[in-house]
């Protein structure tokens, strides 16, 4: 008997406020409407930003509850609703957090990979419709960027999905539908690394790592890692990294030091902690002679403070989200630089854990023991 058409009751993480564990509960899964497409999530990672719109409530807004949270996801489309053209049935897929319709002026534009399709409900946890297909106890579940991956089964836009190669072992390639897409394209993408440059890449987690990876493939010859826990260091070499800086070892301020290191600053800065101090210090580690520093982690609204002057006389200081990538487009050609060994994967998973889990996978992610948990469902 075939679930098409009708609702599946499976299992999700629900979040149902903020600061509190996620709670494993049946939901119910409605099928797919217009141009919407349901999937049978296979694997999901288990990203900071997921961690952050729980816990951190400077950085995300709105923050509705209750909530299916995960963004990092990959699984086999169960179904798909009328009028859906660019997936089928049974075609293994990434869900986009963000879209690309390919007809908006954005998509058309060479310099943004903001497509505005569903832009805005999608940031208010719904679908495009302004409803969720995800309910519990009788209640609208928001759905986490029009996404929600800690889920057996979601239901996402059309426009919000990718097809990706049949090979593709989902456990692994889940990890670019976020962190691993979003640090090695903010390196060659938005920071347009160069070959011979000098890069400092601040924060070891996933997204830092696959920054690191990336200036790698740019060819940089320096790539120093900073981290406050120097358990990380170690992996930061796998993924390229040439030399190491643990800010707690030196009593002078970061920037000072990487400054020191590299007479007078680094070509390219890319910030993957979310902290504004940290951006700060990003730029101030850059050259004065065009050094460019790039945002990528999630820091809290508000104000950035900056020395004027780094600006003034010719710093550069960008921002990066999903890695600058034009989503449905990248995501499978990445998938495949995967398959044909140009992109590591399996070296960020160092914890597979089951969606009954994930309440210890944010543990292990605070407590900086892993690099990625996936949680297979
Ligand atoms: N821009 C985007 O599109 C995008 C996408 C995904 C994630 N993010 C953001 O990127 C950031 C990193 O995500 P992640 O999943 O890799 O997180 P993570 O928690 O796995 O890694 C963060 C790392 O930063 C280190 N760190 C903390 N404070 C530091 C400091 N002062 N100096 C140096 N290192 C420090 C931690 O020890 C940790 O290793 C988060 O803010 C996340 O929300 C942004
Ligand atoms: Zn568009
Ligand atoms: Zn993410």
């Amino acid at each position: 008997m075939g679930t098409e058409g009708k609702v599946i009751k499976c299992k999700a993480a629900v979040a149902w406020e903020a600061g509190k564990p996620l709670s494993i509960e049946e939901v119910e899964v409605a099928p797919p409407k217009a141009h919407e497409v349901r999937i049978k999530l296979a694997a999901s990672g288990v990203c900071h930003s997921d961690w952050s719109y729980l816990y951190e409530a400077d950085k995300m807004s709105p923050r509705p509850f209750p909530l299916v949270l995960g963004h990092e996801g990959a699984g086999v489309v169960e179904s798909v609703g009328p009028g859906v053209t660019k997936v089928s049935k049974g075609d293994k897929v990434i869900p986009l957090l963000l879209a690309q319709c390919g007809q908006c002026e954005r998509c058309l534009s060479p310099k943004t990979n903001l497509c505005t399709k569903n832009w805005v409900q999608t940031r208010q946890c719904l679908l495009a419709d302004g409803t969720s297909r995800i309910t519990c106890r009788n209640q609208q579940v928001h759905q986490f960027i029009g996404i929600s991956t800690f889920s057996e089964y979601t239901v996402v836009p059309e426009d919000n999905v990718t097809k990706i190669h049949p090979d593709a072992p989902l456990d692994k390639v889940c990890l670019l539908g976020c962190g691993v897409s979003t640090g090695y394209g903010a390196a060659v993408n938005t920071g347009k690394v160069e070959a011979g440059s000098t890069c400092a890449v601040f924060g070891l987690g996933a997204v830092g790592l696959a920054a690191i990876m990336g200036c790698k493939s740019a060819d940089a010859k320096r790539i120093i890692g900073i981290d406050i826990n120097p358990d990380k260091f170690e992996f930061a070499k796998t993924f390229g990294a040439t030399e190491f800086v643990n800010p707690k070892d030196h009593s002078k301020p970061i920037q000072e030091v990487l400054r020191e290191l590299t007479n007078g600053g680094v070509d390219f800065a890319l910030e993957c902690v979310g902290n504004v101090a940290v951006v700060r210090a990003a730029l101030e580690a850059c050259s004065p002679a065009g050094g460019v520093c790039v945002m990528v982690g999630w820091t809290p609204k508000g104000e950035l403070s900056l020395v004027s002057e780094d600006i003034l006389l010719g710093k550069t200081l960008k921002g990066s989200y999903f890695g600058g990538w034009k989503s449905a487009e990248a995501v499978p050609k990445l998938v495949e630089d995967y398959i044909n060994g140009r992109l590591l994967l399996d070296e960020f998973v160092t914890h597979t854990l089951t969606l009954d889990q994930v309440n210890e996978a944010f543990d292990l992610m605070v407590s900086g023991k892993s690099i990625r948990s996936v949680l297979k469902m």
